[in-house]
């Protein structure tokens, strides 16, 4: 088995450097203002360029204006649009561009619901509810509300360290996982070891597999 991984909510060169030299899949930069991983188009656009061929540049929106994300668009190269809040999928559809859609998930049925409704997209990223913040809680959630049978690729999100991506991956067996929190010392800036750790544990299970 091989999982892919995704960081996201990086905001430093360094943290590109870190994630790039561990082996990342994708790189996740949130253009979402309220977000303490937030970038300046400018920001972005120099992040961007320190990522190499084959490793994916993920946009993060939250419920934008379609002027600001074609905006980004024009000024930051990206492979994959992420859309974490309410957009509908006619909206999500809207940029010809891939595109994932995050679930935040509080009740049983949402998210072969989800599938249904975003069969459009390149892959279902699910991620914890939480009253207050769309996404990078650091909460994880009852992974016993993923089903087996899965559409579309699964990305799984949500409170995710070195301490459990391991059993994550062996009990979810997702396509994808996507870390934010579980590697950073503090918001928006990621910690190298951590970072390592997390991609050690990930390649120990998936090697073990
Ligand atoms: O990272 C943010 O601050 C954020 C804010 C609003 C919506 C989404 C956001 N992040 C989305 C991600 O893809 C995170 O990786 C995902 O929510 C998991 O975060 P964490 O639980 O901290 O690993």
């Amino acid at each position: 088995m091989s999982t892919r991984v995704k960081i996201c909510g990086l905001t430093r060169p360094e943290d590109i450097d870190a994630a790039v030299a561990s082996g990342t899949d994708a790189i996740g930069l949130v253009f979402y203002e309220p977000s303490p991983r937030s970038v300046s188009l400018a920001q972005a656009k120099a992040l961007a360029s320190r990522i190499p061929a084959f490793v994916t540049v993920t946009g993060l929106f939250v419920n934008p204006e379609p002027s600001f994300v074609e905006s980004v668009l024009r000024t930051v190269p990206l492979d994959l649009l992420q859309f974490h809040g309410d957009e509908t999928p006619e909206f999500c559809d809207a940029f010809h561009r891939r595109w994932i859609k995050a679930v935040r998930v509080r009740e049983p049925g949402q998210i072969e619901q989800a599938f249904k409704d975003y069969h459009a997209a390149v892959g279902l990223l699910v991620d914890a509810w939480d009253p207050k913040r769309y996404g990078g809680t650091g909460q994880s959630f009852n992974w016993s509300l993923i089903p087996s049978d899965r559409p579309l690729p699964l990305i799984l999100a949500g409170g995710l360290s070195s301490a459990n991506v391991a059993r994550a991956i062996e009990e979810v067996r997702p396509w994808a996982v996507d870390v934010s929190g579980g590697v950073e010392q503090s918001k928006g800036k990621k910690d190298a070891t951590k970072l390592s750790d997390f991609m050690k544990e990930v390649h120990r299970v998936c090697k073990t597999d």
